[in-house]
């Protein structure tokens, strides 16, 4: 269905073709999975199929893609509009329409479906997305998670043969990305349609795949076949592979049913080793913070405070005590305090009742359905929202009536879109501003990028990044300012295993350097690998907060794959496990020890 003959593409300044040599054939009624490492290239791919690139990107294409028999080069994205369906990674920049039910119906509606048939669609596909309640919605007043789903119903409702989607789950709820996967697999199996879909986390995906495509490296060749082939060679995979890759389960296991059936000797292995107590917050591995740093200078504030909704009231309570002062009034010593507070946004209630509190040196999770207020709670917290009832404390401070010149040294805040973060023309001049708007010695951010994501080049327009790149890039330029409490919402799009690792360890140290993280997140391997405690959000209610082991393990939801695998123990991560392991091979007595090496 999908053909691609020699091709490659290389943009303009490129040192190398971004893709070279791919030559392959993506057959009808399949879904084939594209994975590779931040910034592989990967998205590059889909375009030339959507016909993005080159029409839209600029760049060189050579070679030849065909769609259903169609050349992408000479067919504009229009043109193949009845054929190919396309989900990008910015769902924003996908909508045509204002509201919900007219972008599902816009689709239909531009290839001339008559009404009725436009109207069960509609229909269904409200339904199949939990969108029914939210079809009048104003899409600008979604939150991330909805518009994505909106994204994907507007392309199922005219029933392409071929889907190309980007990331489709990134800002989905657990829950609902298996039902979008399970709508996937269905137009597959049922249809005949063809999916070619990127994804960076595939404890999601791999298991819905009838084939995998890997992109191992820029410009290298690509790899297409059985999932457990690829996954066995790829440097990208999810917890479950990497779990059987350490215990020698062969052939290797790509769901969590697959592992458990293989895991007797391991569990049996573990059985009499302790489950790690993860380093709580406190404690004497917390450093206390240096002074707050003077007022930061003006450049910064536009980055932060450039879209706030209601503009912080200049010359609100001055910071008259002074940081210390600040800290003290503010009681035990909470970065973040909330007590009793609703936000009201237009007709809905998007919090109620909140209270909880954040402790330097803490990492916590914010979780829950999409919608469920994550994002407002962390909007609070920066002063872009007020409060309807009740208050909230940054610093002791109350931030939406704080001048943003004395919040920005109190909090910096990670937007879930990081291009709202992002002013410059060069990665370059991005990195500079924030070390001069820090006051850190030149070269501090971009190090920071260069540790985060390796191979983010300098001269490249905050635009043209990948995805990951431009995270990569916005979480530097927060981490700069080393704000006393960062906020982050879903700060892993786009972002690959290893860079995963690389922002958990940043993180971390942050942690044990004193500072407070709240991270707003719907990737429960990401909560499980970092967080100290994980609060849970329904219907903008607090309905969990404990410790990130007694919440997951008992949630279907929130479980990690190494947790649904080896429950009803707590072990969370592949790395607890890799750990204990070791242990036990160096002290066999520590535990009542099975073959310590080989196939467990
Ligand atoms: N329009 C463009 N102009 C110049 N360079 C670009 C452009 N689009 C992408 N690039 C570069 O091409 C490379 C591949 O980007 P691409 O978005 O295809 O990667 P990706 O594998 O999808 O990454 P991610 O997983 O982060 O989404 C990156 O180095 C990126 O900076
Ligand atoms: N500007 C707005 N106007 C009106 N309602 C809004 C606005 N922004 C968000 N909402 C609504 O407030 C509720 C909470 O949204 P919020 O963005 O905080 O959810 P979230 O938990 O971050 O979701 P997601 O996981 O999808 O990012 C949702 O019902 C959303 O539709």
């Amino acid at each position: 269905m999908i053909r691609f003959d020699h091709v490659s593409v290389r943009y303009e300044d490129a040192e190398r073709p971004t893709l070279s040599g791919v030559d392959l054939t993506v057959p009808e009624g399949e879904l084939v999975l594209l994975v590779g490492p931040s910034g592989v290239g990967k998205s590059t791919l889909l375009g030339t199929v959507s016909g993005l690139v080159p029409h839209f990107t600029g760049g060189r294409l050579t070679g030849r893609v065909t769609v259903g028999g169609r050349d992408t080069r000479t067919h504009k994205p229009r043109e193949l509009a009845d054929l190919v369906g396309t989900v990008g990674q910015d769902p924003l920049s996908h909508f045509v329409t204002a509201t919900v039910e007219d972008e599902l119906a816009y689709g239909m509606e531009s290839l001339g479906l008559p009404p009725d048939v436009m109207r069960r669609r509609v229909e269904e596909t409200l339904d199949l997305l939990g969108l029914a309640q939210l079809r009048d919605r104003p899409i600008s007043t979604l939150s991330g998670g909805q518009q994505q789903r909106v994204a994907i119903g507007s392309v199922l409702t005219p029933h392409p043969k071929v889907l190309v989607l980007d990331e489709p789950t990134s800002a989905l709820d657990p829950a609902a990305a298996e039902e979008v996967l399970a709508v996937l697999q269905r137009l597959v199996h049922d249809l005949g349609t063809t999916v070619l879909m990127a994804e960076h986390r595939l404890e999601r995906v791999v298991q819905y795949a009838d084939q995998v495509l890997l992109l191992p490296s820029p410009g290298a060749a690509p790899v297409l076949g059985p999932p457990a082939e690829v996954m066995a060679v790829s440097p990208v995979r999810p917890p479950v592979v990497a779990l059987g890759r350490l215990a020698g389960w062969d052939p290797l296991p790509l769901s969590v049913r697959d592992a458990r059936r293989r895991s007797a000797a391991l569990r049996e292995r573990l059985a009499h080793v302790p489950v790690p107590s993860p380093a709580g917050p406190g404690g004497a591995a917390v450093t206390a913070l240096p002074p707050l740093p003077p007022a930061a200078p003006a450049g910064i504030l536009g980055r932060l405070f450039g879209r706030r909704a209601s503009p912080g009231k200049a010359g609100g309570p001055a910071d008259t005590a002074g940081s210390g002062g600040t800290r003290a009034r503010s009681g035990a010593e909470a970065v973040a305090r909330v007590e009793g507070m609703g936000v009201r946004r237009g007709r809905v209630e998007a919090l109620c009742r909140i209270t909880l509190s954040v402790v330097p040196g803490e990492t916590v999770a914010l979780m829950g359905r999409n919608g469920a207020g994550k994002s407002t709670l962390l909007a609070t917290l920066v002063g872009m929202l007020e409060p309807t009832t009740g208050s909230v404390a940054v610093g002791g401070l109350p931030p939406a009536r704080t001048a943003p010149r004395d919040m920005v040294r109190r909090v910096g805040l990670v937007p879930q879109e990081p291009r709202d973060l992002l002013y410059a023309d060069t990665v370059a001049a991005e990195c500079a501003a924030a070390d001069s708007d820090a006051g850190a010695p030149a070269g501090s951010c971009r190090a920071l990028v260069s540790e985060l994501l390796p191979g983010v080049p300098d001269g490249t327009h905050p635009r043209d990044l990948s995805e990951g790149q431009r995270l990569a890039l916005a979480l530097a330029l927060v981490l700069t300012a080393r704000p006393p409490l960062l906020l982050l919402d879903e700060p892993t799009r786009g972002l690959d295993y290893a860079a995963k690792a690389r922002l958990v360890g940043v993180l971390r140290g942050l942690a044990r350097a004193g500072h407070a993280i709240v991270m707003a997140t719907h990737d429960v391997e990401l909560a499980a690998e970092l967080a100290h405690r994980v609060v849970v959000l329904a219907d903008g209610e607090v309905v969990a907060d404990g410790p990130t082991a007694r919440v997951v393990v008992s949630s279907p939801a929130f479980a990690p794959q190494t947790a649904k695998i080896l429950a009803p123990r707590e072990w969370l991560t592949v790395t607890q496990v890799r750990t204990a392991l070791e242990t036990a091979e160096a002290d066999p007595s520590a535990s009542a020890a099975g073959p310590a090496k080989g196939s467990v």
